[in-house]
């Protein structure tokens, strides 16, 4: 890590852990979450408006500025091997992220991070031990194509090997599922999940249902939203 890297601030909503991971590939696992604030778009079903979106709160209020190396140490005092840095959008912060991820991997963690997909990851964030979680958002987001779609930012993403996890709407399932076969196409991500949106238990579970053989048709994979089921929507889990 260069000297200065571990000094370098991020702009924190929470950390919380051990919980489990509640979607994706490492559904079920343990893990630790660093949320980061702000974010580039605007979702209109985004479950973590607090992080972004000065018309409803003050972010000020939801927001404290930790070290990469206040991060990594409390990274450290747990056992749990997987990180979960979430957002947000936190490729948003990715210069000072170059140097919590290599602390956290140093330290024998596995790190996640979650991305909307906008945002290219620069090549040294990129490596053993990282991997990005990219959820594209479609038209049911609200959020205008030109914002959303980042075609060179997906291209660089699958190249980095990423799995792709497409929140879908059961309003606007048709319309999302026609969006997400076309980004698939054209950005061969090496595995695709189907997700619901919700924040509430039967929400989730009425969108699982619906998509099941939307995913098995295309030869996707399915993820429930495993900390709504079990905790709701509460902050912390
Ligand atoms: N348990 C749990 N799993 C999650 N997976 C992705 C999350 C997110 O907020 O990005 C999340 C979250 O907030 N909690
Ligand atoms: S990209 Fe994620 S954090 Fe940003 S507004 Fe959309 S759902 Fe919320």
């Amino acid at each position: 890590m260069p000297p200065a890297a571990d000094t370098a601030r991020l702009l924190v909503t929470e950390t919380f852990g051990p919980t489990l991971q509640g979607e994706g590939p490492n559904l079920g696992e343990p893990a630790l979450f660093i949320r980061l604030s702000r974010c580039n778009l605007t979702c209109q079903w985004c479950d973590e408006p607090h992080t972004w979106d000065t018309s409803r709160f003050d972010l000020q209020e939801h927001t404290r500025t930790h070290t990469v190396r206040e991060l990594s140490r409390w990274a450290q005092t747990h056992p749990t091997e997987l990180v979960v840095i979430t957002g947000g959008e936190p490729l948003l912060h990715q210069q000072q992220l170059v140097g919590l991820v290599d602390a956290l991997v140093a330290g024998g963690k596995r790190v996640e991070i979650e991305t909307n997909g906008t945002i290219a990851p620069l090549p040294e964030i990129r490596g053993d031990g990282v991997r990005f979680n990219v959820s594209p958002k479609l038209a049911s987001s609200g959020v205008s194509r030109s914002r959303r779609y980042r075609p060179e930012a997906l291209s660089a993403l699958v190249e980095a090997d990423s799995i792709c996890k497409f929140v879908v709407t059961t309003a606007h399932r048709d319309a999302d599922l026609a969006e997400a076969d076309q980004l698939v196409t054209e950005h061969p991500f090496r595995q695709v999940w189907l997700m619901p949106e919700g924040i509430t238990e039967p929400v989730v579970r009425t969108g699982l249902r619906l998509l099941a053989d939307h995913a098995l048709v295309r030869g996707w994979s399915l993820t429930p939203r495993l900390h709504v089921t079990i905790w709701g929507n509460q902050h912390g889990h």
